[in-house]
């Protein structure tokens, strides 16, 4: 029987994100399992931890070694082992009979702490494009849990597929949602769009969304930029949204999504109905962006566009595309509450519960 979880993720909302909300669905439906969470010092994702009413362990990385420019890797590579020991410290106290790696910088210490104590590991890799720490765990023969179908560059069987597991958002109406975003009057009933650029807020693709909202064509359409920061205008059609961790009111109110092509956000926006024009960036690790985002397009009404040769033309004609189509098919998915829940028990039931009936995975 599994009785103490060790939770750990860090860096962007991409990763700690489907902690706290898999951690969430652990204490709703088995409130007799302890859990524990590691984190690391970023301030972004203790204010996620803490906005959770989380208290989690810390251990102080700034980031990964590997990429990190010339002058930085000395001492990075220092931090590792004295994350290392912060790991084995936080592992000593906890006592965790499995540790699920979400991933982020920091997993790496807590993979070797796992694999030299002896204690069940499990990685969730939320991308198309499994990044560093999942290829590494899987050659270490941890069981790699994958946020979609295909997991590249897994071979079908090296991974098991059960979603990215995302807070489970009870939708509300309309004008509800409007007022919980703290705006004024009615809400309009031409079309809303979401632009969302994950935790981290691309600020480029809010420019080019900006710039597309300018048109005449777009004038009686609403744009709420979530996360945008001051250097946005916000005239006209263009809200800008401070970050804020209460996404389910901009799902609620939202007809379309345009958006980064995070694993997080394409899951929230699969499970509220959106369809959503996607927009991968292109730096991501191993273009895992453009994996996620053509995974997405294939089971959704979603389309891709793409930053460094599409025209913004374009992206008016796909934008315009999309709301025809919705017009023609009315939205689906209004319980994304149910759905939600859903992806976090298929990953207790498939991943998690046999943990506890085999021994020395690592
Ligand atoms: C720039 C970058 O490398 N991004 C990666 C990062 O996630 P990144 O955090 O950029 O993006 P994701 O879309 O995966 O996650 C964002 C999460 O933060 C939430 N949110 C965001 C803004 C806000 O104001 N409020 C809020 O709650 C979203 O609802 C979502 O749950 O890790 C993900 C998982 O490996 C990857 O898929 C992304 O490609």
């Amino acid at each position: 029987m599994i009785r103490r979880i060790l939770l750990v993720a860090g860096g962007t909302g991409g990763h700690v994100w489907p902690a706290i909300a898999f951690g969430d669905w652990v204490k709703r439906h088995h409130p007799e399992v302890h859990l524990g969470y590691l984190t690391g010092m970023r301030s972004l994702e203790l204010e996620m931890y803490r906005s959770a009413g989380l208290d989690p362990h810390i251990i102080s990385l700034e980031g990964s070694p590997l990429g990190a420019p010339r002058g930085q890797r000395l001492r990075r590579w220092r931090q590792q082992f004295q994350g290392l020991s912060q790991s084995a410290e936080c592992f000593r106290e906890e006592r965790p009979d499995a540790c699920v790696l979400f991933g982020g910088y920091l997993c790496f210490p807590s993979l070797l702490v796992a694999k030299m104590r002896g204690i069940s590991a499990l990685v969730h890799e939320q991308n198309a494009w499994a990044g560093k720490t999942a290829r590494l765990a899987s050659r270490m023969g941890v069981p790699v849990a994958s946020g979609w179908d295909r997991c590249a560059p897994f071979a079908e069987g090296r991974f098991t597929p059960v979603g990215v597991p995302v807070r489970s958002f009870h939708l509300v109406s309309r004008q509800e949602a409007w007022q919980r975003l703290g705006l004024e009057g009615e809400a309009p009933s031409a079309p809303i769009v979401a632009v969302m650029a994950g935790s981290l807020a691309s600020h480029p693709l809010f420019l080019q969304v900006q710039n597309l909202a300018r048109e005449d064509a777009f004038a009686s359409w609403t744009f709420l930029f979530l996360g945008a920061s001051s250097c946005l205008d916000r005239q006209g059609n263009r809200i800008l949204l401070p970050r804020r961790w209460d996404v389910e009111f901009l799902y609620s109110v939202a007809d379309l999504a345009v958006l980064r092509a995070g694993a997080s956000t394409l899951t929230e926006v699969r499970l509220a109905g959106l369809p959503a024009l996607v927009v991968p960036w292109r730096h991501a690790t191993g273009d895992h962006q453009r994996a996620n985002a053509l995974q997405f397009c294939r089971d959704n009404v979603g389309q891709i566009w793409d930053e460094t040769t599409g025209t913004e033309e374009e992206l008016a004609t796909q934008l315009k595309r999309l709301e025809a189509s919705r017009q023609e098919h009315p939205r689906s998915g209004r319980d994304m509450y149910n759905a939600a829940e859903r992806i976090s028990s298929d990953l207790w039931r498939v991943l998690i519960a046999p943990l506890g009936e085999r021994r020395g995975l690592l």
